[in-house]
């Protein structure tokens, strides 16, 4: 893999991280003169309809996606032992999953600095008509200040009128909207906004929501509504925001671009 790499004009260095199907290590690249990350995915390994289906969708969907939130896809190579290698920026200070973990709850300001980049990256992907179907802390990665959202691999184009419906389980039971658990048939775009409504509350209170161990129970608790920590002191404006995210109603939960316009976010 070292000497493929090194004649395509990559230097490898550190393993940054491993997933599912693919092993993701950092590069000094000789062309741009600069450190890139390289998703290693080993063909015989993952399943087929990866390779089929989910694989040529994301890389369809990650060359057109060009956004300072987004981690951008430089090029994607692939060896004769079946390796392939996809060529992406490097963001090299974690994730927000590991942040908050090292800090702890944020203070408001803090996390709406990074949740409003996460709405501006979200915003450009539902305005360009794709949807990304795993949004999670651990795909929103950061290099210094500004969050850069990752991992599209299941991530979908939607057809032009927008107007198609899903019935597809995608992403982690934790971030799920109620209707995606649930199987019904349902608007990808809004189970995004769910998902945002986790991150949301993961980066004010540290702890997630609702319970994923027993989804009948969660399925009940997400009826409920979310409820936050009294201790931490959320304000009321922080407190709608999050309770129009985790809205169980799918109908009645905001666009993206309405979100965008909430006055939590607004605010100087
Ligand atoms: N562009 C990047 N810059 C820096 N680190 C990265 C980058 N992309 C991925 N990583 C690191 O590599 C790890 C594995 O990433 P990858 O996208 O392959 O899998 P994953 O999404 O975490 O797992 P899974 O595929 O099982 O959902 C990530 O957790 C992250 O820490």
């Amino acid at each position: 893999m070292e000497g493929f790499l090194l004649a395509h004009g990559y230097q490898l260095g550190r393993t940054l991280g491993e997933g599912t199907y693919s092993k993701v290590k950092e590069a000094f690249s000789q062309k741009h003169q600069k450190k890139v990350a390289i998703k290693i995915i080993d063909k015989k390994e993952v399943p087929e309809d990866f390779i089929h289906k989910f694989l040529p969708r994301e890389l369809q969907i990650v060359k057109c996606l060009n956004h300072r939130n987004i981690i951008r896809v430089h090029e994607m190579l692939k060896s004769a032992k079946g390796k392939i290698c996809l060529v992406m920026e490097l963001a090299e200070d974690g994730d927000i999953f590991d942040y908050v973990l090292r800090e702890g709850p944020l203070p408001e300001p803090r996390a709406r600095a990074l949740f409003r980049q996460l709405v501006e990256a979200v915003w450009y992907c539902h305005d360009s008509g794709v949807v990304h179907r795993d949004l999670k802390c651990e795909n929103a990665l950061l290099q210094g200040n500004t969050l850069k959202l990752t991992d599209f691999d299941f991530a979908k184009q939607l057809p032009r009128d927008r107007q198609e419906l899903s019935w597809t389980f995608c992403g982690s039971t934790a971030y799920a909207a109620p209707e995606v658990l649930q199987g019904i048939p349902h608007d990808s775009c809004k189970g995004d906004i769910w998902s945002m409504g986790i991150i949301l509350y993961i980066l004010l209170c540290a702890r997630m929501p609702f319970d994923d161990t027993n989804i009948p129970q969660m399925l009940h608790q997400q009826q409920k509504g979310v409820s936050v920590p009294g201790h931490l002191g959320i304000s009321k404006e922080c407190q709608n925001l999050l309770r129009m995210l985790l809205e169980p109603d799918a109908t009645l939960r905001p666009s993206i671009e309405v979100v965008s316009r909430h006055p939590w976010l607004t605010n100087p």
